[in-house]
């Protein structure tokens, strides 16, 4: 995985028909998306359960691309190497899942993955300040996890704040929740470059009928392209 500034669109697949999720994460790549976002929720740490490391298995064949796993468990740690072993190039862990965040990203990295923090809604940026030269991704969430389909957060200020802190190391800044061509452009301006929409890249389409896919991923990459300064 190379590191660059381009806009990304990231489709997740909490949004897909969970029957056939192969067909989809290879429908929607072959529509242009970036990446493949897997969402991982254990019903503790947010209010709902999709799956684990076995899924993650089973799709990774059916992914050319990066596949970009997010952690919506606690504890992580005992479930790093299983997520490794699947196949996972980017994994993602909230900072609210447990007091010892700077050994999970050692770990992740340790584990040959690129390692990546969440922030919830009610996180502030300087949650992660100390981490900066520890992650290859922070994830700002604009809906409180567990459920796609959500009204957006506005949270411009702490992307900007965070791309600050950032500097000129080589972070993504990844945007979970509510993504859709209109939300895009100013999350982009705020110096996100990871966009992951959910219902806004599956609306209208399938497996069968992927085309709507490729209009959706076109619709927030155009709105979201040249924006950021
Ligand atoms: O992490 C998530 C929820 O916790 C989802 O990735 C996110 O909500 C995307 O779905 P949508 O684009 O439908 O909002």
């Amino acid at each position: 995985m190379t590191f660059d500034r381009a806009i990304k669109i990231a489709p997740s697949i909490l949004a897909a028909d969970f029957a056939s999720f192969g067909a989809e994460c290879a429908a929607v790549e072959a529509q242009g998306a970036d990446w493949i976002h897997v969402d991982v929720m254990d019903g503790h740490f947010v209010p709902n359960i999709t799956f684990g490391p076995a899924t993650c298995a089973a799709i990774r064949p059916h992914i050319k691309g990066v596949m970009d796993v997010h952690l919506m468990i606690a504890p992580v740690d005992p479930y790093i190497d299983a997520f490794a072993d699947a196949g996972a190039d980017v994994l993602t862990a909230h900072v609210e899942a447990g007091p010892h965040i700077h050994r999970t990203l050692q770990a992740i990295r340790g584990a040959g993955m690129k390692a990546g923090v969440a922030l919830n809604p009610g996180t502030p940026a300087s949650a992660v300040a100390e981490l900066m030269d520890m992650v290859d991704l922070i994830c700002v969430m604009t809906v409180n996890p567990g459920f796609g389909g959500q009204k957006f957060i506005d949270m411009t200020a702490k992307i900007k704040t965070l791309r600050d802190m950032i500097g000129d190391r080589p972070v993504h800044i990844e945007i979970d929740g509510g993504v859709d061509p209109k939300t895009a452009p100013l999350v982009a301006k705020a110096g996100a470059d990871v966009l992951v929409a959910g219902s806004a890249v599956f609306r209208g389409g399938s497996v069968s009928d992927p085309a709507p896919y490729g209009d959706n991923i076109r619709a927030i990459r155009a709105a979201a392209t040249g924006v950021w300064a």
